[in-house]
């Protein structure tokens, strides 16, 4: 099924007032926004002031043909489509029009499912790469962090990270696997007055129980078989930085015991060892467990819970911030493609509803792992849908299935994720709803909601 396409804005300059004006209205029973010229002088005076979504120009017109008005066009805007229209038979200017880069030819008399099909085609590319030029300025606003985001969700929590960043106070960290908590728990440290000391992480639930305790306390040469020299530990060696607990809860309940007159005293002691070292660390700690659950059965300390609770904050799943998804999507692709060094320009059209439709369980890292695999597994210059992955947990929700069932705050904060996600661009958002256009604009009507303010207005249009 092919997908409607987005309203446009559409010049049209042919020194043919009859034809021009049919074409004008049809184009207008399509719903685009058309601006006719039986000058190409005064389509280019147009042109300086503000650029069209599509150009569609005749040939033959006697001040300045299309192939030159071709030329001085894609000076100013290379990406932006144009349609030759060309009368019947002048085959070899319109293979001189491809040489020249126009998007298609089309010989007069033409069919309009034929334009329209050749309409669709730039439209979706144009629209494709204004998507990919958003995003790109959105990623480079944002080179020199960490983590990247747009999603209000991540603002609120990179607020609170900003504010806890000076204190010393332990964070705990909650949010599910792959959200990017190590990510949170690195910007927590770059943005505090221990940014210049270490930030050491490690995943309590990958390292054998016995091994955790020399790992993170350190050993005294000749304490058990094995130990040929002396270990600092990850505590010691954290010394005037950060150290970040993943998986805290699966430390098992001995070590925690241990950690906790560590955190207590500030002093470690190495296995096997009589001399106890000052430490000087911050904790963040994360699960992607239910705390309160292992807490009741047993199977984590109160005591030290309390200790590593004192600022809690939670990483929201990409679920619950799909206004990510493309921003991270490009991101990745664009990293994979220079790795490859390979020209990647974006997603297809298809392709970017599949990554806002689908659902990601495992968050930005399975989001990261389609991207890197699509990358590898197509040679195309916009990744097609068919190259992103199916979920593999059919039972989890996508971004966006819920419209059905939506109260009415609800419909309205879905509807503004939505057009925030899509940059306000309704055929897409509506697709992605499984509403038709006038009813979203309907809901859009009922809610107060107007397209301009989701639109990125960081980039303009020239
Ligand atoms: N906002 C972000 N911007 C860029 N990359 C991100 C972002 N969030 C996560 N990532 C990337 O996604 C992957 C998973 O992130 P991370 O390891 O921080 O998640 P996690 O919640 O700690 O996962 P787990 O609970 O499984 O340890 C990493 O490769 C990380 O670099």
């Amino acid at each position: 099924m092919r997908n409607e396409p987005e309203p446009a804005t559409i010049y049209v300059v042919d020194d043919d007032p009859d034809f021009l004006r049919v074409l004008g209205l049809w184009l207008e029973s399509e719903g685009h926004q058309v601006v006719t010229f039986d000058h190409p002088a005064d389509l280019q005076k147009q042109l300086d002031k503000r650029l069209p979504d599509l150009l569609i120009s005749d040939l033959r017109m006697p001040e300045i043909d299309g192939m030159e008005l071709l030329e001085w066009v894609q000076e100013r805007e290379p990406d932006l489509p144009v349609l030759l229209l060309t009368a019947h038979g002048s085959i070899p200017n319109a293979v001189a029009a491809m040489r020249g880069n126009a998007f298609a030819y089309l010989a007069k008399p033409f069919r309009y499912e034929e334009l329209q099909e050749q309409m669709q085609a730039a439209l979706e590319q144009w629209q494709g790469k204004q998507e990919s030029r958003r995003l790109r300025a959105a990623i480079r606003q944002q080179a020199n962090q960490s983590l990247l985001y747009r999603s209000r969700a991540m603002q609120e929590l990179m607020d609170d990270v900003t504010r806890v960043a000076g204190t010393q106070a332990s964070v705990f960290l909650s949010g599910e696997s792959g959200a990017g908590k190590e990510r949170v728990a690195r910007a927590i440290h770059s943005a505090s007055p221990r940014q210049t000391g270490p930030f050491l992480a490690i995943n309590c639930g990958a390292i054998p129980a016995d091994v955790a305790e020399s790992e993170l306390f350190g050993h005294v040469k000749g304490s058990f078989t094995g130990a040929t020299a002396d270990h600092p530990g990850l505590i010691r060696s954290a010394h005037g930085g950060t150290l970040f607990l993943d998986e805290v809860a699966d430390l098992p309940l001995p070590l925690q015991v241990k950690l906790l007159r560590v955190l207590q005293e500030g002093r470690v002691r190495p296995v096997g060892g009589r001399e106890e070292f000052p430490v000087d660390i911050r904790v963040i700690s994360a699960t992607h467990q239910d705390i309160h659950a292992l807490l009741s059965a047993g199977r984590f300390r109160e005591d030290l819970y309390y200790r590593l609770h004192v600022i809690p904050l939670r990483v929201p799943s990409l679920a619950e911030r799909p206004e990510d998804i493309l921003l991270l999507a490009q991101h990745f692709l664009d990293r994979e493609a220079s790795r490859l060094q390979r020209e990647i320009q974006g997603f297809a059209s298809e392709a970017v509803d599949k990554l806002l439709q689908r659902a990601w369980p495992g968050n930005v890292r399975e989001l990261e792992n389609v991207v890197t695999q699509a990358v590898a597994l197509s040679n195309e210059n916009w990744i097609p849908a068919s190259a992103i992955s199916d979920s593999g947990r059919g039972t989890s929700t996508p971004a966006f299935a819920q419209l059905q069932e939506a109260k009415a705050e609800f419909e309205r904060d879905y509807l503004q994720r939505l057009l925030r996600s899509t940059d306000g661009n309704i055929s897409r958002a509506a697709r992605i709803a499984g509403r038709h256009r006038t009813d979203l604009y309907k809901l859009m009507r009922k809610h107060q909601l107007r397209t301009e303010d989701f639109k990125d207005d960081g980039e303009t249009e020239s």
